[in-house]
């Protein structure tokens, strides 16, 4: 506008004034002159025009500078030269993925071998033409990125996660997606049980991507903004009612979540009223066929698995106990900064101990109880009985001497000892009445009696997730003690075969569970197809252990073997005539042959080879399901991961990193440590989406009386289903995991056979994988929309819809928040919500969700207190309370959208010093009761006078890598 147009200089190269009346020239004039318009600079101006043009140019001048310069740059920027035309190709790049300098791939990988992502990239999956917008990073673990996309066909935001183009990372995502699948389509094809729903996958310049419905904020984040005071019963129920429903699902599927933590357990808005949904099935492994001992994160790692006895699903039952006391309290039950601490805790909150039986078989028992050869009473057990047993939990002093190191023990954060003593003082929220107080002690009589079956030690005793859904406290019904649950069918014995991998960084597990890379003789029609690629000799030191009967992998091309696998495995293979491209493949585990489709006509045998896997081109490789990345990584190219740098691959929580030690991404690249849980799965694998899906019993446990069932219907498709056929008891649920799932050719087109085969990771990839400087774009980079043209203000509000006040909209239509009181109320009856009424007070002043902003970090660090950064467990800082440091879920700080109110959460509760408040059973009223604890009274908010310190136990920097 500055510029003078050329028809306003003169012949002589003086100024003109638009009349024509020549100017000396006069820049003033220049940069000042009226307004022409287009019309008028062209000769077509007329009087009628001018209107318009005036008109225009008020829409311009009427908006206020700022949009002007931002959202409406581009309409300015045409204003002023109508010849400008927008390019987003000219963008300048926000870059999601850090580091963002292209090495690997064709530049299309960083070093870490992640797609390089920037706003507004687009993943296109080539087969169905689906094309998803990048917009934003949501998450970033070992695995790859988890982004924000926006679904073109769709129109909708999907979480979209992209895997490292890595074969073990691939592998490790198969595994998920194959068990989720799996989950989705045949244990909850209606979306009825709170599992994450995968929509689509592809492969995407050589990078696994997986498609997730998009969801909000998770549990701890929900905590988190109550600022770790708890929240209200009734919430408590729906959450856990509908966990159960995701367990039970789990269950009858004979998975194992492994991981069950309120991280793990994300908040989707797009339901009505907000629901809760379970996700990260990235170290889920089939029943009865575990295979790593090293498994949960710590603060919800069960006693057996701790003790190193073999386990079922109910260890999911324990973490899920874990979790619902957490949501109660605001605090883990058991934050233990170390294993020892951890089942020191254990004892002195349930006052007691792991029956004998266990601790007489688990394999790290003497670790941390002494055998006193007779009975012993525990001292322990604060009541007058004791406990009756032939152990003793040791001494701090006996543990320091027997480990040669003292045991980490974490602070204390409750005034109570006992479950019920902590439960029954825990402060009221403030402004409850007397009435109202009385009703809630008697929930929290239920609450007590529901943990009780819960975090039950002995795993045969604990409640199944069916059981535990009949309970008062999930029901609504009055409450009378003790529940009694229904009997459930025989609890699944864990078969004697069970294995457990040592977590022994000398004699590690690189082959133990999963399947062999290597298998020596390949099924003809393997190795027939096209896309079959024997894997090269190329392994090198192969640590697995696993079973007795000798070599696991018997390749010659191997070296250094130093596990055995146990050859008693047999695969079988054969090919369908009934399907084009149906390669049905059986592996057994000892055993006879099993499921066999009767329309197999031809089979070849397989020995020493129970992992195979799917090609994405069509062929079975002789990969692993369920294998962990780690088992092809020599050791030579372990990663640890600094406890004290916590990065983008350190653990997504404190308790996280103790999990796993894990799989891939996760556990894959801490090396040695590496303990994922996934082993070779009882799978089905089917053409996602094809019409083999119909089939039915390839899944089949592999026990002759599934013959019938593992018969094919003659569906067409690739099927391919990996038995496990034990003589033992596998699991109960005979013939029900009929559920299949794959990733086939067809749908990975583009993949590199190679990944499919667990070849090793080349060295060459290895070596420039660099896990100790990493990190991820950070919250300090501008929002999309000061910069971005392209984002638009609908794509905000679609954000918004999804998380934005990740309770705004998760809770808009179920929470009543009321400014007033400083008390958010929950209008919650039995997963009924009400619309409360002054939503629009959580509608401003919104916090990220995922990222911590000065409000919320300050909050943190004042209820941290000075001492936490000091504290030593786990060696971990805080680091992700830095803005540009990587969040606690091992991710960056997030830049999102989706802001929350933080004032919602902030409610006051009485402070409360009185006298503990035991529980007592004598209910005399339990009918009312308990359901009037459920009814819409209840508040939303943290309590205040909170009985525990004031400093946050380290357990929420979730930096503990749980690995003692
Ligand atoms: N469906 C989803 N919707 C929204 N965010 C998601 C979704 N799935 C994953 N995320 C985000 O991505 C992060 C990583 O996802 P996920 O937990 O599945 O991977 P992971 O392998 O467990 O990662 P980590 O290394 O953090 O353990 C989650 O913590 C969450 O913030």
């Amino acid at each position: 506008m500055a510029e003078a147009d050329s028809s306003n200089v003169g012949a002589d190269g003086s100024r003109c004034t638009p009349s024509g009346a020549s100017l000396t020239w006069n820049p003033l004039w220049s940069a000042f002159r009226p307004y022409v318009s287009p019309a008028q600079s062209s000769g077509e101006y007329s009087p009628e025009s001018r209107g318009s043009d005036t008109n225009n140019l008020r829409k311009i001048v009427k908006k206020s500078l700022v949009p002007k310069v931002t959202k409406g740059i581009v309409e300015t920027f045409q204003a002023c030269n109508p010849a400008f035309r927008y390019s987003e190709s000219l963008n300048p790049k926000r870059f999601l993925t850090n580091p963002s300098t292209g090495v690997l791939n064709d530049g299309f990988d960083n070093a870490n071998s992640d797609l390089i992502l920037y706003v507004n990239f687009e993943l296109v999956n080539s087969e169905t033409k689906g094309r998803y917008i990048v917009k934003d990073a949501l998450g970033q673990g070992t695995f790859g990125q988890v982004a924000k996309c926006w679904d073109l066909e769709s129109n909708k935001y999907v979480a979209v996660k992209i895997i490292k183009n890595q074969p073990a990372y691939y592998q490790q995502a198969v595994v998920e997606f194959s068990i989720l699948d799996m989950l989705n389509k045949k244990y909850d094809p209606d979306d009825k049980h709170h599992i994450v729903r995968i929509l689509d996958y592809f492969v995407f310049h050589r990078h696994l991507c997986i498609s997730f419905e998009m969801l909000g904020s998770n549990l701890y984040e929900l905590i988190k903004m109550n600022h770790f005071k708890g929240l209200p019963l009734n919430i408590v129920q729906a959450f856990s009612k509908q966990i159960l429903h995701a367990l039970v699902v789990m269950k009858d599927a004979g998975i194992i979540h492994c991981d069950m933590k309120p991280e793990n357990i994300l908040i989707s808005t797009r339901l009505k009223p907000p629901q809760i949904k379970v996700i990260d099935f990235g170290s889920a492994c089939v029943e009865g066929r575990t295979v790593y001992s090293y498994i949960q994160s710590r603060y919800y790692r069960s006693p057996e698995v701790l003790l190193g006895y073999p386990y079922t699903t109910s260890i999911d039952m324990w973490s899920f106990g874990c979790i619902v006391a957490e949501l109660f309290l605001g605090l883990p039950l058991f934050p233990g900064a170390s294993e020892y601490d951890l089942l020191n805790r254990m004892t002195e909150i349930l006052g007691g101990q792991p029956p004998d039986s266990l601790l007489r078989d688990a394999k790290n028992t003497s670790k941390f109880f002494k055998h006193v050869g007779s009975i012993h009473r525990s001292e322990h057990d604060g009541t007058s009985k004791g406990i009756i047993s032939a152990y003793r939990i040791l001494t701090e002093d006996e543990y320091e001497s027997r480990e040669s190191k003292k045991p980490a023990i974490g602070k204390h954060y409750f005034n109570y000892v006992k479950l019920d003593d902590i439960v029954a003082n825990y402060p009221y929220r403030k402004n409850l009445s007397e009435k109202e107080k009385s009703k809630e002690s008697l929930t929290r009589l239920a609450l007590v009696d529901f943990l009780r079956g819960l975090v039950e030690f002995d795993p045969g005793k604990r409640w199944s997730p069916l059981q535990a859904s009949g309970h008062p406290f999930v029901t609504g019904d009055p409450f009378e003690l003790p529940y009694k649950p229904p009997p459930e069918s025989p609890r699944i014995p864990v078969m004697p075969t069970t294995v457990t991998v040592d977590h022994n960084p000398g004699g590690g597990h690189w082959l133990a569970a999963g399947l062999s890379p290597q298998v020596s003789s390949v099924n003809k029609y393997l190795s027939q197809s096209p896309h079959f690629h024997k894997v090269p000799m190329s392994y090198g030191s192969s640590y697995g252990s696993f079973g007795s009967h000798g070599s696991y992998n018997d390749n010659t091309g191997l070296e250094s073997n130093y596990g055995s696998y146990g050859d008693i495995n047999t695969v079988h293979a054969y090919n369908s005539p009934l399907g084009p491209s149906g390669f049905n493949m059986h592996v057994q585990v000892g055993g006879p042959f099993l499921g066999a489709s009767p329309d197999a006509r031809q089979r070849s045998q397989l020995s020493h080879g129970n992992g195979y896997s799917v090609s994405p081109y069509g062929g079975l490789g002789p990969m692993s399901l369920g294998v962990s990345p780690s088992q092809f990584t020599p050791p030579s190219s372990q990663m640890q991961i600094s406890s004290a740098s916590p990065g983008k691959y350190g653990p997504t929580s404190p308790v996280r990193g103790g999990t796993r030690g894990v799989s891939l991404g996760k556990a894959a690249v801490v090396g040695q440590y590496n303990k994922r849980s996934v082993g070779y799965p009882t799978m089905c694998m089917q053409s996602y989406g094809s019409a083999s899906e119909h089939g039915q019993g390839f899944c089949s446990d592999g026990m002759t009386s599934n013959y019938s069932e593992a018969q094919s219907p003659g569906h067409v498709g690739s099927h391919i289903a990996i038995l496990v056929g034990s003589h033992s008891n596998w699991r109960q649920q005979m013939g029900r995991a009929n559920g299949s799932c794959s990733l086939t050719s067809a749908n990975l087109k583009g993949y590199p056979a190679s990944y499919m085969h667990n070849s090793s990771t080349p060295s060459s990839h290895r070596s420039e994988v660099s896990f100790d400087k990493i990190e991820v774009s950070s919250s300090s980079v501008p929002h999309p929309g000061e910069w971005d043209p392209g984002y638009s203000d609908e794509s905000l509000l679609e954000e918004d819809n999804i998380d934005s006040s990740s309770l705004r909209t998760e809770f808009a239509n179920c929470t009543r928040l009321d400014d007033r009181s400083d008390v958010a109320s929950l209008a919650c009856e039995n997963n009924r919500y009400s619309l409360g009424h002054n939503q629009a007070r959580v509608s401003s002043n919104f916090v990220p969700s995922n990222q911590r902003t000065d409000g919320l970090r300050q909050a943190y660090s004042l209820a941290e207190g000075p001492s936490t950064s000091h504290d030593t467990r786990g060696g971990n800082g805080r680091p992700q309370f830095s803005q540009n440091l990587p969040s606690r879920f091992g991710q960056q700080s997030i830049h999102r959208y989706n802001y929350m109110n933080p004032t919602i959460m902030h409610s006051e509760r009485n402070h409360q010093h009185g006298q503990p408040a035991h529980l007592t059973y004598n209910i005399t009223d339990s009918h009312s009761s308990t359901n009037a604890t459920f009814s819409n009274s209840m508040s939303w908010g943290r309590r205040g006078g909170h009985p525990m310190t004031t400093t946050l136990p380290m357990a929420h920097s979730r930096k503990d890598y749980g690995n003692i």
